[in-house]
């Protein structure tokens, strides 16, 4: 009998929630996980000590807009997949940090790719696409070829490294393909994201008497899905025959304000400590948003029917659990 080979696996982006999600899929796996980071801090390891799986990942320090770096590293350990999660990921934060923004999400796509096809050709790369991309849609829901219209700096890279990855797939037939992701929400997500804030701030404050939740535009739609389940549709793009893209969704939108009211009245909040705040309005925003995912389901075979006030449920439980653990030490 044969012994199975263990596969080598790049995360770039390791330390968001994403990246911790997938580790740990990757991990019961058996995979070899290389995990990249920007800088190696103490920190760049939170979300997997999470999961207790950090001594399983071998951490590198590489900077995706070094060319050399990363053909080093790909030389180095000869991996047979890439997750390039690595992105400035904030829209918000694009529209103060257009440059910044645009240059990483694009080079470090065409570097990761250029290695590939200079060092090993047959590695199979992932590339975390962002419905954003999408921006002002006339026709609902989004389909892989529905035309694009970004509102964004975030969304105009995240459109450019997209059809890098499809030019790349075709020109030089890699297997390469995009991962479109709605938003996805977990615990692990970071507090500057609209979900996660609502339930950390609500969790925490809900008791002072002065506190307020201070939010932007909440009367927009959003397409919100559960980031455990999504990582999976990841990795079972990069084991088809043959690459191609999806889109990657719950197929439902729901409003922001509808999220805040279902949140506050578990809680027992009164929706007075509601402050919308014109600070935390972006320049443009994508009024309602959602996709078709039943390419996914039927040729990954991802299974996914989680209605959002589920994972609310969820991740409700989870604030609550953690915050009562932490305020206990
Ligand atoms: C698919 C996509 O998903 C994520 O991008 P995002 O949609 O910008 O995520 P978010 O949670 O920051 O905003 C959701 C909505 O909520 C509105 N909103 C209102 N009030 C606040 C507020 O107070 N804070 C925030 N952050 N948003 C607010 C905000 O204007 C926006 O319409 C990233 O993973 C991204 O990488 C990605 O690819």
């Amino acid at each position: 009998m044969t012994a199975k080979k263990i596969k080598t696996a790049f995360i770039t982006g390791i330390s968001g929630q994403d990246g911790a999600y997938l580790s740990k899929l990757l991990h019961e796996k058996d995979y070899k996980i290389i995990g990249i980071t920007r800088n190696n801090h103490s920190d760049s390891l939170e979300k997997l000590k999470f999961f207790k799986i950090e001594q399983f990942v071998i951490m590198e320090e590489c900077d995706l807009l070094d060319i050399s770096s990363v053909l080093n590293l790909v030389k180095k350990y000869n991996p047979d997949e890439i997750y390039n999660l690595a992105a400035q990921s904030s829209v918000g934060l694009s529209f103060k940090q257009p440059i910044g923004t645009i240059n990483f999400n694009i080079i470090s796509v065409l570097n990761l790719l250029e290695a590939i096809r200079l060092v090993k050709n047959d590695i199979r790369f992932y590339q975390a696409s962002s419905s954003e991309m999408f921006g002002k849609v006339s026709n609902l829901p989004v389909h892989i070829n529905t035309p694009m219209h970004p509102l964004s700096p975030y969304a105009i890279s995240k459109a450019s490294a997209h059809w890098i990855v499809v030019n790349y797939r075709e020109s030089y037939s890699l297997f390469a393909c995009n991962g479109v992701l709605f938003n996805h929400e977990s615990y692990l997500r970071s507090n500057s994201f609209f979900v996660k804030k609502v339930l950390q701030e609500t969790v925490k404050n809900r008791d002072k008497s002065d506190w307020t939740l201070k939010v932007g535009n909440i009367d927009i739609k959003r397409d919100f899905g559960y980031s455990p389940n999504y990582v999976q549709a990841m990795w079972l793009m990069l084991q088809k025959n043959d690459p191609e893209d999806f889109i990657i969704c719950s197929g439902k939108s729901i409003t922001l304000r509808s999220i805040i009211e279902y949140v506050f009245k578990k809680l027992n909040v009164s929706l007075d400590r509601l402050v919308i705040d014109n600070d935390l309005m972006r320049p443009t925003d994508i009024e309602d948003i959602y996709g078709d995912n039943t390419p996914a389901k039927v040729k990954l075979g991802w299974d996914y029917n989680l209605d959002f006030y589920e994972v609310l449920d969820l991740l409700i439980e989870e604030e609550l659990s953690f915050f009562s653990k932490s305020s206990n030490n």
